[in-house]
Parts: C-alpha cells; sequence; structure tokens
C-alpha cells in the first residue's frame, strides 16, 4: 500500500546545525522524512538519494548492525546507522500519552460527526487530531492537480469541492469528505483535479503522517478500503453506462451544433446526454427531429440554445426513447432551432469581444 521505507538513527552530532544525536531519519524511494519541525538538509538529501539504491533491496539484518554512515559536512557533521522498522515505529510523533491543546480539542469536538473520526477508536483520537493542518482555501482554486504527485491528503471542513477529469466533473464532495487519497494509497499521481466551487476550509495532513496513522490503526486502513471500493463501484457504475451507449466522445471534438446535425441528418431515434461543467443536458431525438431537451433549468428550445454555447465535456448517444416520448409533438423545426440557436452564440460571442 505504502512504500517501503528504511529507517536511520543518528548516533553523533558533531556541531550539526539541524539535527542532533537521538534523531530519526526515513527514507523512501521518493521521499526523505526528517525530524518533525527540522528543516531538510540538502546535503543530506543528496547523500541519501545516492544510498537509496544500494540499501533499498536490503534488510536491516543483512547489513552489518554497526554500519555506520557519514554526511559529508558542512560547518557540522552527522554519523547515523540503520534501525529496524519497530525500533522506527516507537519514535511516532502520534504518542498516546500526550493530551490535546484546547485548539486539539475545539477540532475535535468540531468534526466528532465525520466518518473518518468515527471509525477511529477513542484512544487514538488525540493522535489523528494532532496530525491535522487547518487550511482555508479560495474559492475556485484547485489544490489537486491531476497528473502531479500529491504530498497531502485533505479532509473537507466546509465549502463545495468539485473533482473533475478534463473540466468534466465527476463528483462533488462537502463537509466530512476525503481527497487525495487514491494517489497516496495507489503510489501514484492524481487522478483528478480538485477544486473548491467556493471558499472553503480543509483539514491537510501529509502522507507520512497519513502512513503512519494507517500503520498502528487498523480501524483506519479498513475505513480507507471501503472509500475506495465506494469511489471504484461508482466509476465502474459510469464506465458501463457509457458501454450502454452506442456512441460516445468529446464535445471538443465535435460541439453540440455538429451533433444535432449528425442525429438529424441519420433519422435517429434516442437521447443525446451531454456530460457538461455545469451539469448533464439531455435531447430526445425521435427519428432525426427533437421532441424534447433539458439543461440545468430549462427545457425546451432555451435548453438546446444554452447547449449550443458549451465546448467542453462529453456525450453519449443512447438508442430508444419512452413510450411517452415515442408520441411527444416537435419542439420546433430543427433547421430553424439550429439557426436561431448558432445566431445567439455568434451575438453573445460579439458582446463578450
Ligand atoms: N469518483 C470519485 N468520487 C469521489 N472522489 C473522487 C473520485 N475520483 C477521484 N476522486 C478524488 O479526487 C482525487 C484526485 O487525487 P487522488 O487521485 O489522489 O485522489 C482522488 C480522490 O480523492
Amino acid at each position: 500500500m505504502k512504500p517501503p521505507k528504511i529507517h536511520f538513527r543518528i548516533v553523533t552530532d558533531n556541531n550539526c546545525p539541524l539535527y542532533n544525536e537521538g534523531d530519526l531519519l526515513s527514507l523512501s524511494a521518493k521521499t526523505l522524512t526528517c525530524p518533525e519541525n527540522k528543516e531538510t538538509c540538502l546535503i543530506l538529501v543528496r547523500e541519501m538519494t545516492k544510498l537509496l539504491f544500494e540499501l533499498l533491496d536490503r534488510s536491516p539484518e543483512e547489513e552489518a548492525s554497526t554500519k555506520v554512515y557519514s554526511c559529508s559536512g558542512c560547518s557540522g557533521l552527522i554519523k547515523f546507522q540503520r534501525i529496524p522498522d519497530e525500533l522506527a515505529r516507537q519514535d511516532d510523533p502520534v504518542s498516546p500519552e500526550q493530551p490535546l491543546d484546547p485548539e486539539g480539542e475545539a477540532l475535535l469536538t468540531e468534526i466528532s460527526d465525520f466518518p473518518i473520526i468515527c471509525a477511529v477508536p477513542d484512544v487514538e483520537l488525540a493522535n489523528v487530531i494532532r496530525c491535522f493542518r487547518k487550511e482555508q482555501l479560495p474559492a475556485n482554486f484547485t489544490f489537486i492537480n491531476k497528473g502531479r504527485q500529491g504530498i497531502y491528503l485533505y479532509l473537507i471542513l466546509s465549502g463545495d469541492i468539485v473533482v473533475s477529469d478534463n473540466a468534466l466533473a465527476i463528483a462533488h464532495l462537502g463537509r466530512g469528505d476525503i481527497c487525495g487519497e487514491m494517489s497516496y494509497l495507489g503510489g501514484d499521481v492524481a487522478g483528478a483535479d480538485v477544486k473548491t466551487v467556493t471558499k472553503s476550509e480543509v483539514l491537510s495532513i501529509t502522507g507520512d503522517a497519513f502512513s503512519q496513522l494507517l500503520d498502528r490503526i487498523p480501524e483506519l486502513q479498513l475505513f480507507m478500503a471501503k472509500i475506495l471500493v465506494q469511489r471504484l463501484a461508482k466509476s465502474n457504475a459510469s464506465h458501463f453506462n457509457v458501454f450502454d451507449a452506442c456512441m460516445s466522445g468529446w464535445i471538443r471534438e465535435m460541439p453540440p451544433a455538429e451533433l444535432f446535425q449528425v442525429f438529424h441528418m441519420h433519422q435517429k431515434t434516442g437521447v443525446l446526454s451531454l456530460d457538461l461543467p455545469l451539469g448533464v443536458a439531455k435531447v430526445s431525438f425521435r427519428e432525426g427531429c427533437v421532441i424534447n431537451a433539458q439543461y440545468r433549468d430549462m427545457t425546451s428550445q432555451e435548453a438546446i440554445f444554452a447547449m449550443l454555447k458549451e465546448r467542453e465535456g462529453r456525450y453519449t448517444f443512447t438508442s430508444g426513447l419512452s413510450p411517452e416520448e415515442m408520441k411527444a409533438a416537435e419542439i420546433g423545426d430543427f433547421m430553424m432551432l439550429l439557426m436561431e440557436g448558432i445566431k445567439r452564440v455568434d451575438e453573445s460571442a460579439e458582446e463578450g469581444k
């Protein structure tokens, strides 16, 4: 689930400006974790990167337990020794003995109804709370970018947040929801953009801190597995819907005006669904004639005119209509509708100049 780590204990500190004897350093294929609240030394990063390939496949037992590594030094120098995972775990920043400060207590009360918090045993709650940091995010701010490596997972405190792929909304998240977990658990880059719609407040937690929580709280592992399964089931269901459709594609490749003409010219009977950034639009065709249209709170011709302005999203066409729609009247002459709609698009483009 998470990348393996190699842990080192600093055994000698000779005037090192950053670290002290006893400090723990943890190295994975992608990160170097330094002791909490201490900066990361770039000289050490360079040397650890060299060591990484040498050590990743070796267990601490395979190495001579006395082997001591040194940094190349600056004004000071440290020496460090590899230690087993069990010893490193004892240095967790999460320590059940420490009580929460008043701010932490207030946060715990604020989120006590969140599903993730309900899943955590009482004895671990303080440890979980201590790992979070509150962040205020402005509206329309993308805080997870598709294709980029994420460092944080987020728990949403307030605000509306949208998960999207190619400007197409996949899911809406709100208070109590988690995001950023897929790339972290899958050891991959973010699979979607995550953006605030309104001003929002989130709790962020670093992947490393979350990893430590997962190590010590099996209930949290189960909770995260459930979230992944639910999100996968939802995504499978939408894929199956696309398979059921007989035609689908991107609107940027074929804008609504062209799509409407295709179904009109080929005298198609069925429903064209447009998954647009602001919501789903539907147009029903019976033998190429438009007999129904809906988009947001608009219907009929008004909905068609609004759809013609859209340039991003996905479409699917599914053959067949309900018995009621098979009998419904046309909403207007197709060519007149199209001409009027295109004229309106041109006019609003002119006004926008
Ligand atoms: N179908 C979905 N439902 C809810 N959230 C999702 C869905 N797909 C992706 N996400 C979230 O969007 C995030 C993008 O970054 P990650 O892949 O790290 O983690 C992802 C999830 O947190």
